[in-house]
């Protein structure tokens, strides 16, 4: 990733947001190094490890994991970014975190990472100025669809909510998450997204087969 001491310019954001994948190794149905190398070779402009849920690795080996997929990340020039864990981030010197409602404040997690990408999570446009005026680079926005990949995901709210968050004037780069298949993946970003956010898409195919199910999402997205 580009390396400074400047926050990221929105229009840098908006590439990063293009195709990002979502990772734990709950999700993968082979070595989740393997899954994220092939997904940067399909395309992958940005990866968060979100290692959570019944099953997820904790301690050393979780820090293990971590610094592998970084590894991959830095040898591909792709960001990587640390869901929730704003300690983790720190320790590891992952470029950015990404946070959600029920998380540390915005505001408090941006004063600690300095000018690494902040991501947060947003349901409405309420929360999405608050999250702007807090500092944040990107706002998530979803589930867009129905998606099993997380347990508490709020209600569906469907393409329209990003519409709707642009009509109320947010300008802030944004990625829709939940349910996004390459199928779905260009009415998201004709909708107002600057990119999708993945999780099953892409961990949830064959082993070998990830590097082009990145490429029919990327595909899936050019109109
Ligand atoms: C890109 C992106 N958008 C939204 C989320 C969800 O964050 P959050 O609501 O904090 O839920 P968890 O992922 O922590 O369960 C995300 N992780 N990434
Ligand atoms: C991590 C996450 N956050 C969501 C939200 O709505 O904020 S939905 C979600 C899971 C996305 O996984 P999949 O691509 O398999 O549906
Ligand atoms: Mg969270």
């Amino acid at each position: 990733m580009k390396s400074g001491n400047e926050r990221v310019s929105p229009a840098l954001m908006r590439e990063y947001l293009r195709m990002y994948l979502v990772i734990g190794s709950v999700n993968c149905l082979a070595d989740p190094v393997r899954v994220v190398e092939e997904a940067l070779a399909g395309g992958a402009t940005l990866v968060q490890f979100r290692e959570k849920g019944p099953g997820a690795l904790a301690g050393e080996d979780r820090l293990a994991l971590a610094l592998r997929l970084q590894a991959a990340c830095r040898r591909a020039g792709v960001p990587f970014i640390v869901n929730d864990d704003v300690d983790l981030a720190l320790e590891i010197g992952a470029d950015g975190v990404h946070i959600g409602q029920d998380d540390e404040d915005a505001g408090a997690v941006r004063s600690r990472i300095g000018n690494r990408l902040l991501g947060v999570s947003a349901h409405t446009a309420g929360e999405a100025r608050l999250a702007v005026s807090r500092g944040a680079d990107y706002l998530g926005i979803g589930p867009i669809y129905p998606t099993a990949s997380k347990a508490d995901a709020h209600a569906v709210q469907g393409p329209a909510i990003l519409r709707e968050l642009r009509r109320s004037g947010i300008a802030l780069p944004l990625v829709g998450i939940g349910g996004i298949t390459a199928e779905r993946a260009g009415e998201v970003v004709a909708a107002g997204a600057d990119g999708v956010a993945v999780i099953s898409a892409v961990t949830g195919v064959p082993p070998g087969e990830t590097r082009d199910a990145v490429r029919r999402i990327l595909a899936g997205m050019v109109t």
